[in-house]
């Protein structure tokens, strides 16, 4: 068996003691792949504009993206998905991840008083009536305030953030459905490992559990709203002098006919 193999794959070393060779665990691989903080680049001596402000969060959202990317080609499982598979999931989960990951620095770095997109691109009350998108940016901060809650773990944050760039699918199927099944419910079986940690594995983890997919279920419906406002800018991005890197506009613009024909799904954990 794969566990009788792990235990005889002995690593013989100097001292002629050997100790069992054991795989990295999956939250340990997910530690080491999750990408450094990126600043905006936001030029704070300028007075603060609405355009300014949603222009500089492109900008960052574009550098993110970039970096998205490149954690996905290394997160354990994704890569065994048919390569159409792995660009969808990631065009139709990205705002998802982003404003996830947003939720997670403004915890951290505020405990949730704050919407801290970047060091250099902190969002206070003022800039959120600014940004036009006030109720968005409470929106966020109330997730962020279920992390302080809840004192959510590293560990949950990041099997968490798998499972968003999973929740979102084709309603007609992905090219292969039962690589990504399979791939959604080793990350859950991950998500009930690091509930199991924060608990002590104690009577509280199935309550932990139930809570975190509910917030999980909760960010769609945030999302949801998040991508209406994006695509209603993004069409007026003249008028409204909102500029958008390249990489936003092109999974902006293969986004907006799947989003508005119906033809993605939410996997929700939970009934409505
Ligand atoms: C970067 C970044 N870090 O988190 C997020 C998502 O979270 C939110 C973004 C804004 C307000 C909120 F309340 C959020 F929660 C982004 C992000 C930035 C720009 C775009 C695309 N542009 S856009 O039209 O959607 C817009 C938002 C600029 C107006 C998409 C994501």
């Amino acid at each position: 068996s794969a566990s009788q193999a792990q235990s005889n794959a002995l690593v013989p070393h100097g001292l002629g003691v050997v100790t069992p060779y054991l795989p990295p665990s999956i939250c340990s691989v997910l530690e080491l792949i999750e990408p450094e903080e990126v600043f905006s680049g936001y030029d704070n001596s300028m007075p603060d504009t609405t355009d300014h402000l949603l222009s500089s969060l492109n900008c960052l959202a574009g550098k993110q993206l970039v970096r998205m990317v490149k954690w996905a080609k290394v997160l354990p499982g994704f890569r065994g998905l048919p390569i159409e598979d792995q660009i969808t999931l990631i065009q139709y989960s990205w705002m998802c991840m982003l404003s996830f990951c947003l939720s997670w620095r403004s915890y951290k770095h505020t405990n949730g008083q704050l919407l801290y997109f970047a060091p250099d691109l902190i969002f206070n009350e003022e800039r959120m009536q600014l940004s036009a998108m006030y109720d968005l940016c409470v929106g966020m901060r109330q997730v962020s305030l279920e992390f302080v809650r809840l004192q959510l773990t590293y560990d949950e944050f990041l099997s968490m953030k798998v499972l968003l760039l999973l929740s979102t699918v084709p309603k007609e199927g992905l090219k292969s459905q039962a690589a990504f099944e399979e791939m959604r419910v080793n990350y859950i079986k991950e998500l009930r490992r690091s509930v199991g940690k924060a608990t002590n594995n104690s009577g509280q983890t199935w309550q932990r559990f139930f809570q975190l997919t509910k917030l999980l279920d909760a960010m769609h419906d945030l999302v949801s709203n998040l991508l209406d406002f994006c695509f209603y800018t993004f069409r007026e991005s003249e008028a409204l002098k909102v500029e958008f890197p390249d990489m936003l506009v092109e999974i902006i613009s293969d986004q907006i006919p799947k989003v508005e024909s119906g033809l993605t799904h939410t996997l929700y954990f939970h009934k409505k």
